[in-house]
């Protein structure tokens, strides 16, 4: 059931720097004409610089925030991003495991930052992908997911492939679309849709060059919840999801924001007169 405007419900950390995490998830939402409830899983201080410090909430007050959010609204579909600790990883199973769940992954920040550790990791494999609906790692976090080498080889299609098999595997109902997000600032971007036992598919779009794509990842994770909760059909909302980020990285194309890694723009790509 959905209502109008459909509820994305955001379950991520915050950027003080505003170009990832929460402040990403909620600007894309709404530019989706849907309305955007949030759980604050993790505190950064952040910028473009880099992640200075993080404080993972009480898990309790995790727990409340998501009662709250049930208890008032009808949620078409949830989007989750850094989750900080396995105890939240594993919470956010419990809670919200029977809704339309995309999960990104985040184990890693574009400056190199740990976001997610060891333990993360292995709570997502055992108790997140494999109820979830669609998951978005890029092909590192993907590498590590399927506990590989990051540098071994695997051409992200079977990257794709096999981790939509090992979560598929572990779970019920055929686990949980894949889709290993391919960024990179030449040529053409491609995507690797997967789902257990079909060949995957490549959703391709030209590259950006820009330097400003600080919170990307969740910005398409954010957008493909919002496309699914409107009932957009999966492999449409994916390619919809790497359009709208194309055209918010080409907003911001040009920005200098910060002394390092520019943010991806949350700003409407037309705005109101005045
Ligand atoms: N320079 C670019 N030009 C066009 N599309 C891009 C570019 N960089 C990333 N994308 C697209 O953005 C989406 C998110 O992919 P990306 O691989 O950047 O995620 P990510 O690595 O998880 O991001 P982040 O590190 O911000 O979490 C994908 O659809 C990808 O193709
Ligand atoms: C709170 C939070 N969530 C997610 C990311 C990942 O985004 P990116 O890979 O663009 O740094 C981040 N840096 N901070």
């Amino acid at each position: 059931m959905s209502t109008d405007p459909p509820v994305v419900l955001a379950v991520a950390g915050t950027d003080s720097g505003g170009a990832a995490g929460l402040a990403a998830d909620l600007a894309t939402i709404a530019a989706h004409r849907a309305h955007g409830a949030c759980v604050v899983t993790a505190i950064t201080a952040q910028d473009t610089t880099g992640v200075h410090a993080v404080h993972v909430p009480p898990l309790d007050m995790i727990d409340e925030q998501i009662a709250a959010v049930l208890d008032d609204l009808t949620v078409a579909s949830v989007k989750t991003g850094m989750l900080g600790s396995p105890e939240v990883v594993r919470l956010v199973a419990e809670r919200l495991g029977h809704l339309r769940l995309v999960v990104d992954p985040v184990l890693i920040a574009t400056s190199g930052a740990v976001l997610g550790d060891e333990s993360v990791r292995a709570a997502y494999v055992d108790h997140l992908l494999p109820i979830a609906t669609v998951v978005t790692p890029n092909v590192e976090e993907a590498a590590a997911l399927l506990g590989v080498d990051g540098a071994c080889g695997f051409p992200p299609e079977e990257l794709a492939a096999r981790l939509a098999a090992q979560c598929g595997g572990a779970g019920s109902a055929g686990g949980p679309a894949v889709v290993v997000t391919g960024g990179g600032t030449t040529g053409t971007c491609t995507d690797w849709l997967a789902l257990l036992g079909q060949t995957p598919v490549a959703l391709s779009h030209p590259a950006l060059a820009t330097e400003n794509d600080h919170g990307t990842g969740c910005t398409y994770s954010a957008a493909l919840a919002s496309l699914l909760a409107q009932g957009i059909e999966l492999e449409t909302a994916c390619r919809c999801a790497a359009a709208y980020t194309s055209q918010q990285l080409a907003l911001s194309r040009r920005w200098e924001l910060g002394r390092g890694r520019g943010p991806i723009a949350h700003v409407a790509a037309s705005h109101p007169s005045h």
